[in-house]
Order: C-alpha cells, then sequence, then structure tokens
C-alpha cells in the first residue's frame, strides 16, 4: 500500500518525572501517534536550544532557569508555540493574584446565579491576625491558606482555623479565607483549549454551628479532593458525589471561557463551590496550571484534540500570511 504522506507534528514536552508518569501515560502517547503527534520528551539535562525541531512546547517547570531557556529558545524560534507562556502562568503561583482575575470577570449568565469567590485577607504578621478579620468581615471557620501555590508539598499545605485561639498556631505571611459550607462535594472544570470538561470530587465537610463550638482550635490537612472516584471507597461519600446536582454547565462554560481569555492560558483548571446557605452562589476557590488531565475519562481525545487545533490554527496563520505577502 502506498504511503501517505500526512503532516506529522511534533509536541515538546518538558514535565518533572512525576508529572510524566501521570500524564505521559503509553495511551497517549499511542492516540496522539495515530492522529499525527509526535510526543518527544525534552531532556532536562541538555540546553533546550539544541533540542527539537517542535511545532509546540508544553512545559510545567518552574524557576529562573528554565525561564531564560524558555526565552533563548522563543527568539531563535519565535514560531514554535509555547503553551504556556511564563508570565502569564505566573500570575496562578499566587493565591491573591490568582482569584483577583475571577473577580474581574463578566459574566453575562442569567441573574438568578451569585457569583464571585470568598472573602480573604492576606496577613503578614502574626500581631495583626485578628485586626484582618475584624476589618475584611470574616467569620469562623476560616482556612489558611500558603500564599504561594508552586507545586511545592507546603504550598497544599492549609488549616482550618475554628476560633480566634486557633490563629495562634499559625505562621504568617498566610491568605486567611473564609471557610463556605458547601454540601462537601466540589466542582472541578478542566480547561484545554476550546475543550472544557467537568467532574465532582470529594471536598471537607460542611462545619456546623454545633462542631463549632465543641471543635478543636485548629485542624491541618492537606490536598483533600485529590482523590479519583475509585479511592472514594467511603459509600457514604461516593453516594454524596453521585447525588449533588452540577451547576448548569453553559455557566460554568461561560466562566472557563472567560477564565480563559483574561487569564491568556489554555491549560488549566479550577475548583467551583455551591454556597450552601444561598444555593444559587458559586465560588471560585483555586485555579491550577496544567492539572492532572489524566484523571478526566478519555483525557487522550481531549488532549490530542487539544494539540491538533493548537498547531493547525498555527499552520493555517502561517500559509494565510504567506498568502498575502
Ligand atoms: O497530580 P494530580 O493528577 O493529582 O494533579 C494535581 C492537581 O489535581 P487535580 O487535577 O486538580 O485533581 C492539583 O489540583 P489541586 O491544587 O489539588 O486543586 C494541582 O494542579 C497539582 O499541581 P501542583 O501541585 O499545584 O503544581 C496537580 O499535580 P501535578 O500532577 O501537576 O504534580
Ligand atoms: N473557602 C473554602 N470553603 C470551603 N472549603 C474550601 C475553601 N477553600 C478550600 N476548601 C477546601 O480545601 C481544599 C483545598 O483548597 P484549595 O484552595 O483548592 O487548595 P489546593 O491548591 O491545595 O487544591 C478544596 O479542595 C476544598 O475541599
Ligand atoms: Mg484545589
Ligand atoms: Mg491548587
Amino acid at each position: 500500500m502506498a504511503e501517505q504522506n500526512v503532516t506529522r507534528y511534533r509536541i515538546g514536552y518538558a514535565l518533572e518525572p512525576k508529572k510524566v508518569q501521570s500524564f505521559i501515560q503509553y495511551s497517549l502517547i499511542i492516540h496522539a501517534k495515530n492522529r499525527g503527534i509526535d510526543l518527544v520528551p525534552i531532556d532536562l539535562s541538555k540546553p533546550l536550544i539544541d533540542q527539537g525541531p517542535f511545532h509546540c512546547i508544553i512545559h510545567k517547570l518552574y524557576g529562573p532557569e528554565w525561564r531564560e531557556q524558555l526565552e533563548e529558545f522563543s527568539s531563535r524560534n519565535p514560531d514554535v508555540i509555547i503553551v504556556d507562556p511564563l508570565d502569564f502562568i505566573d500570575r496562578l503561583h499566587n493565591r491573591i493574584s490568582m482569584l483577583q482575575v475571577v473577580n474581574e470577570l463578566k459574566i453575562c449568565q442569567q441573574t438568578e446565579i451569585l457569583f464571585g469567590i470568598p472573602k480573604q485577607v492576606f496577613v503578614e504578621n502574626p500581631a495583626s491576625f485578628y485586626e484582618c478579620i475584624e476589618t475584611e468581615g470574616l467569620e469562623f471557620p476560616v482556612i489558611a491558606k500558603p500564599l504561594v501555590a508552586n507545586g511545592s508539598a507546603n504550598s497544599h499545605q492549609m488549616a482550618l482555623v475554628f476560633n480566634k485561639e486557633g490563629l495562634k498556631g499559625l505562621n504568617p505571611p498566610i491568605i486567611l479565607q473564609e471557610f463556605v459550607n458547601h454540601g462537601g462535594v466540589i466542582y472541578k472544570v478542566y480547561v484545554a483549549g476550546e475543550h472544557v470538561k467537568f467532574v465532582k470530587r470529594k471536598s471537607l465537610p460542611d462545619i456546623s454551628e454545633e462542631t463549632l463550638g465543641t471543635s478543636e482550635n485548629l485542624l491541618s490537612f492537606s490536598q483533600i479532593s485529590n482523590l479519583t472516584a475509585q479511592d472514594q471507597s467511603d459509600e457514604r461519600v461516593a453516594r454524596l458525589i453521585e447525588e449533588a446536582k452540577m451547576p448548569p454547565l453553559r455557566f460554568l462554560t461561560e466562566v472557563a471561557n472567560g477564565l480563559k481569555s483574561a487569564l491568556k492560558l489554555h491549560l488549566f483548571n479550577f475548583d467551583v463551590i455551591r454556597d450552601s446557605r444561598v444555593g444559587n452562589r458559586y465560588l471560585v476557590i483555586d485555579i491550577n496550571y496544567f492539572p492532572g488531565y489524566a484523571k478526566l475519562p478519555s483525557y487522550e481525545t481531549i488532549l490530542t484534540d487539544f494539540f491538533l487545533d493548537i498547531v493547525q490554527r498555527k499552520q493555517r496563520v502561517n500559509s494565510d500570511d504567506h498568502l498575502s505577502a
């Protein structure tokens, strides 16, 4: 049989070994290959400029050295698409700037939906803890979150603070965010360019007035929602998640598209909770760059569609430029 002359595209990936293991699965490599995409590992021990050729580079690495490598590579190869530029990703590494963008969104959905972020305040100095809480009008319980969200274990280390006494156990600088009861279920919205997927996950359980009066002062936790459906063996939790009604998908899609344009990013997800007291009030509490897509059903198709969108769009732009020159 004659070999077909199909264009192949090379996508370079620069990821930590742990991320390679979870994201670059054999099923993704094969699915992408069958549709003309070659996923090519970038060797982190060699200069990036000596590697390639690539049509596009995807990455999730931090630090000044990687920034320098990308800058040099881009200046020599301006046609290679970088998904995504570090200057845009930076905004997600700070839990204040990450959520500011949500407040700036213009969501023109049905008026009955309320949308925003929980009240929060950044505290620099232990002496000003209580003053900050009062000034911002935060009520207990609150969640203490690290300011940075840079992928380190520390950046996921949180604490529930039940009362004024609990504040003494915290080490500022830190963010205090109002804990909002939301029925123990979180909605995660995954974005890969034009593609948007929604899943439900386990979250922190509601805190009743009763618990608040009798609980300890401070409770530390980490990565509570980072369990896949199979891990959620507790039947009660599994039922809770199954029975939770998804927010209107048109609304979530509008938020996803608004965030995509405002952040200028292609690969991210965000966590949404529904305020149990109000019901139609949705709050974004977290946005993550290049999250765990492999946990989505059919992630191979979603990501391959995304890669093709990116490289083919670029090719169309190039040929239009060529024609109009
Ligand atoms: O490892 P996974 O698959 O659980 O993905 C993590 C994400 O889980 P999610 O897809 O939202 O359930 C996780 O999301 P959350 O912060 O848990 O909401 C982060 O994106 C995490 O990256 P980092 O540690 O913040 O750099 C992601 O970790 P990396 O895979 O990027 O190390
Ligand atoms: N304001 C909040 N009200 C209620 N629960 C919250 C709030 N913020 C975070 N949580 C819970 O804590 C978990 C971790 O917080 P998150 O900001 O998403 O940090 P991470 O980046 O580690 O995922 C969430 O998945 C959710 O279960
Ligand atoms: Mg989260
Ligand atoms: Mg996060």
